[in-house]
């Protein structure tokens, strides 16, 4: 566990963070010049804090007294640009990263982490000779080799394009569900962050803040970005595929949702993203209707938005949902906090591309 309270100045700028960060990947998501990387230098012991402390898993790294040194630390580093050392092998730059390890504490072993990332074959090669996909899958070996304790990766994948980075996803998926290493994890893609997070730290002009669930914190994070329309991320499980009709059915907290047909494995967990706008309030489950899916809950909260509309937060059973409608809807049913309402959205409203792949559970 990373236990983190400081407070840290810079120019004009001022980080402050009082986190507590557990297992599995953590996504940092905030603006440029937000404080990502600072926060992410002061836990690799790159810079030291102006105040406060940082330790992990109880070990002191940093307070007023104590400041470990990075090598210290067990991190494994992970940056935009793979950063391989352009006259060694592929396999040299692997051992390299277990060159600070007395030969007692090297728990990995060179061909699991090889095959796992699935650079077996080019280990005679030199970074020349690597595709841009193939030199991260091998700067994220030489990471795993460190037997680190902790795995920080700044934009890892932002210097790729969209068709390597869906190559990448699956393995670091993989490190994340198989090493055990918790991973924090900066960047600023809604989809990255919507398949691989486990937890999200929003960061606001240096405000560093711990958002509850990942579902939560993914609604706020894609108005915030743009990439995405404003939505919904809601957590379900895939129990099955019907064959008759070519729909996947899951199941979330809300009730059962029914999906385009997946190729996803039943049992997977899935984070689906289902726009605001594509979403349907009625206070009577009317019959005649095509959308498939039917959600119910109560309206926990309605904020007025600029444009003449109405943002209600519906609580559905422990799922919080988002939708959105017109003031004149809103009057014409009536619309108020406690009552119970129904959200209905089309199957097709959810894009193969919403769909995102859970750690199982
Ligand atoms: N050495 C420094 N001296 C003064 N100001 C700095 C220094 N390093 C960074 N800053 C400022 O601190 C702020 C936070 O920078 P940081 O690199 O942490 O942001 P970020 O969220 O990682 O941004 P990006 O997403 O663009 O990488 C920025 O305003 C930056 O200009």
């Amino acid at each position: 566990m990373l236990e983190l309270s400081i407070r840290h100045r810079q120019g004009d700028f001022t980080l402050e963070a009082d986190l507590v960060l557990g297992e599995g990947l953590t996504a940092l998501f905030g603006a440029s010049g937000s404080g990502k990387t600072t926060l992410i230098n002061i836990v690799a012991g790159l810079i030291r804090p102006e105040a406060g402390n940082v330790s992990f898993n109880g070990e002191t790294w940093s307070d007023a007294s104590i400041f470990l040194p990075p090598h210290r630390r067990r991190i494994g580093y992970v940056f935009q640009e793979g950063r391989l050392f352009p006259h060694l092998t592929v396999v040299q730059n692997l051992r390299y990263g277990e060159r600070l390890l007395p030969r007692a504490e090297r728990r990995e072993d060179l061909d699991r982490i090889a095959s796992l990332l699935g650079i077996t074959d080019l280990l005679a090669r030199r970074p020349s000779h690597l595709s841009g996909g193939e030199k991260q899958r091998v700067a994220l070996g030489r990471a795993l080799m460190a037997s680190p304790k902790l795995l920080l990766m700044d934009e890892p994948l932002s210097a790729l394009d969209g068709a390597l980075k869906a190559q990448i996803l699956p393995y670091i998926e993989r490190i994340r569900d198989e090493f055990g290493v918790p991973i924090l994890y900066v960047s600023h893609s809604v989809e990255e962050v919507a398949r691989l997070a486990t937890a999200v730290v929003t960061f606001d002009a240096g405000r560093a803040t711990a958002v509850g669930r990942p579902d939560e914190a993914l609604a706020i994070v894609s108005q915030a970005s743009g990439e995405l329309p404003a939505g919904n991320f809601i957590e379900a499980e895939i129990t099955g595929h019907h064959e008759d009709d070519g729909l996947t059915g899951a199941l979330s907290r809300a009730g059962p949702i029914l999906l385009r047909r997946s190729s996803l494995p039943v049992g997977t967990h899935v984070r689906v993203f289902v726009p605001v706008s594509d979403i349907v309030v009625a206070t009577e489950a009317g019959e005649g209707l095509s959308a498939l899916n039917r959600l119910s809950g109560h309206i926990v909260d309605l904020a007025e938005r600029d444009g003449g509309s109405v943002t209600l937060t519906v609580n559905c059973h422990g799922q919080p949902l988002i939708a959105e409608v017109t003031w004149r809807s809103c009057r014409q049913l009536a619309l108020a906090p406690g009552m119970r309402v129904h959200l209905l959205f089309k199957t097709v409203s959810i894009a193969s591309e919403g769909l995102f792949r859970q750690a199982p559970r």
